[in-house]
């Protein structure tokens, strides 16, 4: 019987290797992670992380060929095939800080493999590395491997939180990159042998290593870009009248841009594409390529741009301060349908209003209040390191309020920041919300979900990102 380890029980693992199980009952998958409290999740009725579908899936399997453990050493001893999906954070301090990624989890896990095995094992990329790390990872299994054979495959993951399970059954492709040599094709055909359990083979694309390490960075980077693009698109939209959504309409039909991915919004957000890009970045700058480091570069700026002009239009919107004011902010996680708030805009503009003095009273529906107020004093970066390493909230912040509804967020506060497109927002009772706000009450949609001319009639003073503006706001002195 082939046996999987993955070490890292996190977005990627959990869910990965649960659709690897379900799919492949022959195949008995152990799931291991060095965080004792995710591991008793992964194996209680609470999973650890909140994805559609997920729940199903890890019933099905586990105890039967999935199991989640925090016996890292046997399950890999035991492995046939050893994925490594662990974090790789930006780096915070040394060389390449701010940019280069983080590949201590990585290091410690490599070794970790080497010093347990007693057999030959394939060693897999899940994580998002720099391009050559597989190199890296090479030296140090070969150097500790005692005669034990190491094959080292490159296979990145390209699902996207809130559609996960989906993404995972139907993927659009599955990457596989590994050694031209002939131990190296019979590796990259041992995982392929797994994915084609379910997966079409025409989509099932095998590449050399450095062309698949540098594909998952090209493609999040791409990705980027496009929301990076309508988003500067929507500031221009704002000074001219035009409507970025029928702007983005317009553009998708070519079907050479195509209509995905084109909602213009508060900023993008999540634990992948601004590290990802830093991480790009300082590979270009280290391979002596100062201009494209800095076209992706822009990139990352036109998202801060985003987030600050979006705090700038809700202050100056309301006569230029907004201290001691109650604003209702609906939606703290980085997209709907996940917990997720690795990096989300939400912390950027809840700063930048607290740094006016707003007070704030926050919902999301999947986000707790713990989380909300660990992530309000969490330094840059700090998000991306194993949970039981990260530094522990020591007070809450008196000017934030977690509330347990958007109408009791709502209750009594100058304005609202609509900054996750949660669906339940959309069909609120806006004119119960209108109602019990001060006056002039405003609305500021960072994910242009709601009806504008609906919420104009109630009464509201409206801001949708890339819309035309309202009266009120023309008046108002120029943004960012
Ligand atoms: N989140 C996503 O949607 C996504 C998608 C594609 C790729 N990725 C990449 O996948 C990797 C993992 O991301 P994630 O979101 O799953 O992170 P995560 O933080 O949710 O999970 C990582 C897990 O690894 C564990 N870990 C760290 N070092 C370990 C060690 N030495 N031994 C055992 N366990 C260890 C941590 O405790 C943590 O539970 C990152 O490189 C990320 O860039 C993420
Ligand atoms: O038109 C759009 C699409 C997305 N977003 C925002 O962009 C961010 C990222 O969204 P999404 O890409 O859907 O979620 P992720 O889970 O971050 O997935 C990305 O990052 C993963 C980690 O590398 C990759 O595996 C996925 O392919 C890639 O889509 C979120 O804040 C979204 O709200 C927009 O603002 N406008």
């Amino acid at each position: 019987m082939v046996k999987i380890c993955c070490i890292g029980a996190g977005y990627v693992g959990g869910p990965t290797m649960a659709v690897i199980a379900l799919k492949c009952p022959s195949i008995e998958v152990a799931v291991v992670d060095i965080s004792v409290p995710r591991i008793n999740a992964w194996n209680s009725d609470q999973l650890p992380i909140y994805e559609p579908g997920l729940e199903e899936v890890v019933k099905q399997c586990r105890g039967k060929n999935l199991f989640f453990s925090t016996d890292v050493e046997k399950h890999v001893r035991e492995a046939n095939i050893v994925f490594v999906s662990v974090n790789t954070p930006t780096k915070t301090q040394g060389l390449g800080a701010g940019k280069a990624a983080d590949l201590t989890y990585w290091e410690s896990a490599a070794r970790m493999i080497a010093d347990v095995s007693k057999s030959d094992k394939i060693v897999v990329e899940k994580s998002t590395v720099p391009v050559k790390t597989a190199e890296a990872i090479e030296k140090i299994l070969m150097h500790n491997s005692r005669g034990i054979n190491f094959q080292i495959l490159s296979n990145p993951e390209f699902l996207a939180e809130g559609t996960a399970i989906n993404d995972l059954f139907k993927p659009d492709r599955v990457l596989i990159g590994g050694r031209e040599t002939p131990e190296g094709m019979k590796a990259i055909k041992a995982l392929k042998d797994v994915y084609a359990h379910w997966v079409p083979e025409d989509r099932i694309l095998c590449t050399n290593l450095w062309s698949a390490e540098v594909s998952k960075l090209a493609a999040n980077a791409f990705l980027a870009q496009r929301i990076s693009s309508v988003n500067a698109m929507s500031a221009l939209c704002e000074a001219t009248g035009a409507d970025v959504s029928q702007v983005s309409h317009a553009i998708g039909f070519d079907s050479r841009i195509g209509p995905k991915f084109l909602n213009a919004s508060v900023g993008f957000g999540g634990s992948c594409f601004q590290k990802d890009i830093l991480n790009l970045v300082y590979i270009c700058e280290c391979n002596g390529l100062p201009e494209v480091a800095n076209y992706w570069k822009q990139v990352i700026k036109v998202n801060d741009y985003q987030k600050t002009r979006f705090v700038n239009r809700v202050v100056s919107s309301m006569f230029n301060t907004v201290s001691g004011k109650k604003i209702a902010i609906l939606g703290f996680a980085f997209k709907k349908d996940t917990g997720d708030t690795r990096e989300t805009p939400a912390i950027d503009v809840c700063k930048g209003l607290m740094g006016d003095k707003a007070r704030l009273s926050i919902y999301d529906p999947q986000v707790p209040q713990e989380h909300i107020q660990r992530d309000l004093q969490m330094n840059k970066f700090d998000w991306d390191h194993p949970i039981h390493l990260q530094p522990t909230s020591p007070s809450t912040i008196n000017q934030v309020i977690v509330a347990s509804d958007a109408y009791e967020a709502t209750k009594d506060s100058h304005g609202v920041c609509i900054l996750t497109e949660w669906d339940e927002f959309k069909n609120l009772d806006y004119q119960k919300i209108y109602n019990n706000m001060q006056k002039p009450a405003f609305v500021f949609d960072g994910r242009n979900i709601l009806d504008v001319e609906k919420l104009r009639k109630i009464g509201f003073i409206v801001y949708s990102i890339g819309k035309p503006l309202d009266k009120w706001l023309k008046d108002m002195p120029a943004v960012a």
